[in-house]
């Protein structure tokens, strides 16, 4: 028997099947490149990735191209399906079995994450219908965060608001919980910063595996620019682009979810690679900007650390690009930031890429969500 994880992303689907005790990994898969040339890549426990091309693929095609793989491999011998659910809003503060009444309650959260959690919904029901007799189970983005300190968790509005569930949620905690977990394996337990720069992109400071604070908010919108959402933005901004331009609730979300970041800014594309790669003068300045913006808030971070002992990179970005390293760490000697060059060009899927010496170690670290999703899983069917 075994277990399926599903990670819906907002440019890729990724999935992993894994024996039953939720450890040993059979196969890891991911669709990327949903909305433009979707690509497969397979990677078979101790065998080299395979990659394929597939065509354009909107999420729902991805979706059912995803299962079907998953079905090819597993069939009528699962157990279990662990969904990563972007949202889980102020009440679902650690992994549940979905259960009566559940995917009701994640589905008043779709308007606090409106590019990810209808996507999550429909990979719960596409999996309950291909796999009827299996356990599903939902693990959140938004748990790991939940243990922030309150003046993290807070926006200085009327304190109601607070109660009434307007909090900053955080997101990429399934992420940051495998990470702070592997950076307490390398280095023991630090002041950390990790930078989850992927398709949505943010930072998230831990001493040790304790979340102190993170850039994005109520909603996956807040902090670092991305691939088509702004990132952080004077709220005037908003209200007068409503008063002023005319722009509804669904217009305001269309512009500040889908063409914005390094979309809007460029005028072209939303992938870095292609922004690393091309010369013109809107791309430079993007990329300027996305730097600038990570430096600020690797900054910004520490500070509630009171000093930085770690920073970690990861996801698509992070993990890929030794371009964005480089120029986010190059503004940061003052605060002991220094890299190998060569450490940071050759970085595999878990190397320092520090100097010796530096004051703070730098890590390049493939984050595993399906590992944690897989954990969860394991936990819940006993
Ligand atoms: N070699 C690379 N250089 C720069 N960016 C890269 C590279 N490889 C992937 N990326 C970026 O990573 C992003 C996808 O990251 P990922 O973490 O898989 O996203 P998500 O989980 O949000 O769908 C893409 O937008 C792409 O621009
Ligand atoms: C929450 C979020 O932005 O997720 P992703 O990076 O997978 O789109
Ligand atoms: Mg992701």
């Amino acid at each position: 028997m075994s277990l399926v994880t599903l990670n819906s992303g907002s440019s890729s689907i990724k999935f992993a099947l894994y024996d039953d005790d939720g450890r040993a990994r059979r196969l890891r898969g991911a669709v990327s490149g949903i909305g433009k040339t979707a690509k497969l890549s397979l990677t078979r426990t101790d065998q080299k990735t395979t990659e394929e091309t597939l065509g354009e693929l909107s999420h729902e095609q991805a979706l059912e191209y995803a299962l079907d793989r998953v079905h090819d491999e597993a069939g009528r011998q699962m157990r279990a399906i662990g969904h990563r659910i972007v949202h889980g809003g102020a009440a679902f503060t650690r992994a549940v079995r979905i259960e009566d009444g559940v995917e009701d309650r994640l589905r008043a959260l779709i308007p606090l994450a409106p590019s990810h959690q209808p996507h999550n919904l429909a990979g719960i029901e596409s999996a309950r219908t291909r796999f009827p007799g299996a356990v599903q189970t939902a693990s959140f983005d938004t748990a790991f965060h939940r243990a922030q300190p309150f003046v993290a968790d807070t926006y200085a509005l009327p304190r109601r608001y607070y109660d009434e569930g307007i909090r900053r949620y955080g997101f990429h905690g399934l992420s940051y919980d495998y990470l702070s977990h592997r950076v307490c394996e390398l280095e023991g337990e630090r002041r950390t910063v990790i930078a989850h720069l992927g398709s949505g992109a943010s930072m998230c400071a831990v001493n040790g595996r304790a979340p102190l604070g993170s850039t994005m908010g109520l909603t996956a919108l807040d902090g670092l620019p991305m691939s088509t959402r702004c990132g952080q933005i004077d709220p005037g901004a908003v209200l007068h682009l409503i008063g002023h331009e005319g722009l509804d609730a669904g217009g305001a979300s269309e512009l500040l979810y889908k063409q914005s970041g390094l979309k809007g800014l460029s005028g072209g594309t939303d992938d870095m690679r292609e922004l690393e790669e091309s010369g013109t003068a809107e791309a430079q300045e993007t990329l300027a900007y996305f730097v600038r913006r990570c430096r600020m808030e690797i900054a910004a971070l520490a500070s509630t650390l009171e000093g930085l002992d770690t920073l970690v990179f990861s996801a698509g970005i992070g993990e890929n690009s030794a371009f964005i390293r480089r120029e986010i760490c190059a503004g940061l000697s003052w605060l002991g930031v220094e890299l190998d060059a060569e450490a940071n060009t050759g970085a595999g899927r878990e190397t320092r890429i520090s100097a010796e010496g530096s004051p703070v170690a730098v890590w390049v670290i493939a984050t595993d969500e399906e590992s944690v999703i897989a954990r969860d899983v394991a936990g819940l069917i006993g």
